[in-house]
């Protein structure tokens, strides 16, 4: 079976050995180089369109949590960007660190955030997320980074859930949840082609990295580190520490929207 997670027995150095892609063309997450950034004044502006109803349920997936929406029709999109056509939004979740110097997967001239949230959309021009999740234009991924700071009240909520999934395989229901709420007053952005940053690692995804971050308290972090890698019964791993390291650039370009 391909069982992978972020420990040295079979953590993001190992992936290679089940996924060949790990060491692909194009693989995410990355280092982005301000000064190295191209401005392209063709992009046009990220439009995130998001219907609070569609939110449905939070799960522990056992290598993050995730807030699922439903995506048969249009009610929550993202379009405009580096993007053409409309994209669903299907889930978001995040990757963290044991300690706030760590935790993002993308990292901004080497400076890692101690949070970062991925918001996943697909493309509507396939039939649905699994057919569209290993296209080369399949997926489109908006990354947001959280900064130690004052307490976020819209993180809360989600937060505030965490009881009901602590453990691997557990969900909950997740009404009415706005992800808007979740962004940054800016949607300025940097913009490469780039792969699913955890196994299978497809190379289908239009990264959309946000330029500003959201805040996110101590504590706040504190309780993202209550969850468990470990499924009841078995004994209990934090999970901590759930992001992949930059992936080298080979030669593509990174775009941003702004000067
Ligand atoms: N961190 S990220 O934003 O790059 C990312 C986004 C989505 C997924 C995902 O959906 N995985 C499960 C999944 C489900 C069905 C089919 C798949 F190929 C698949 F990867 C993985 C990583
Ligand atoms: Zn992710």
């Amino acid at each position: 079976a391909h069982a992978w997670g972020y420990a040295d027995h079979d953590g993001p150095a190992k992936w290679v050995e089940s996924f060949p892609i790990a060491e692909g063309p194009r693989q995410s997450p990355i280092d982005i180089i301000p000064s190295q950034a191209q401005f392209d004044s063709n992009l046009k502006q990220i439009k995130l369109k998001y219907d609070p109803s569609t939110s449905k349920g939070i799960l522990n997936n056992g290598h993050s949590f995730q807030v699922d929406f439903a995506d048969d029709d249009n009610k929550s999109t993202l379009t405009g960007g580096p993007v053409t056509g409309t994209y669903r939004l299907k889930q978001f979740h995040f990757h963290w660190g044991s300690a706030d110097e760590r935790g993002s997967e993308h990292t901004i001239g080497g400076t890692k955030f101690p949070c970062e949230l991925h918001l996943v959309h697909w493309n509507t021009k396939y039939a649905n997320f699994g057919e569209a999740v290993n296209k080369p234009d399949g997926l489109a991924v908006v990354g947001v980074f959280l900064k130690i700071g004052a307490a976020n009240p819209s993180l809360q909520k989600v937060l505030d859930a965490f009881d009901a999934i602590k453990s691997k395989g557990k969900q909950t229901t997740f009404s009415n949840f706005d992800p808007k709420t979740l962004l940054p007053p800016t949607l300025h952005f940097w913009t490469y082609d780039g792969s699913l940053t955890t196994p299978p690692l497809h190379e289908s995804v239009t990264w959309i990295v946000l330029r500003d971050p959201i805040s996110v308290s101590p504590a706040q972090m504190g309780k993202f580190r209550s969850l468990l890698f470990s499924s009841d019964g078995e004994s209990p791993r934090c999970m901590v520490d759930n992001f992949r390291p930059p992936q080298p650039l080979k030669g593509r370009k990174v775009r941003s929207s702004f000067r």
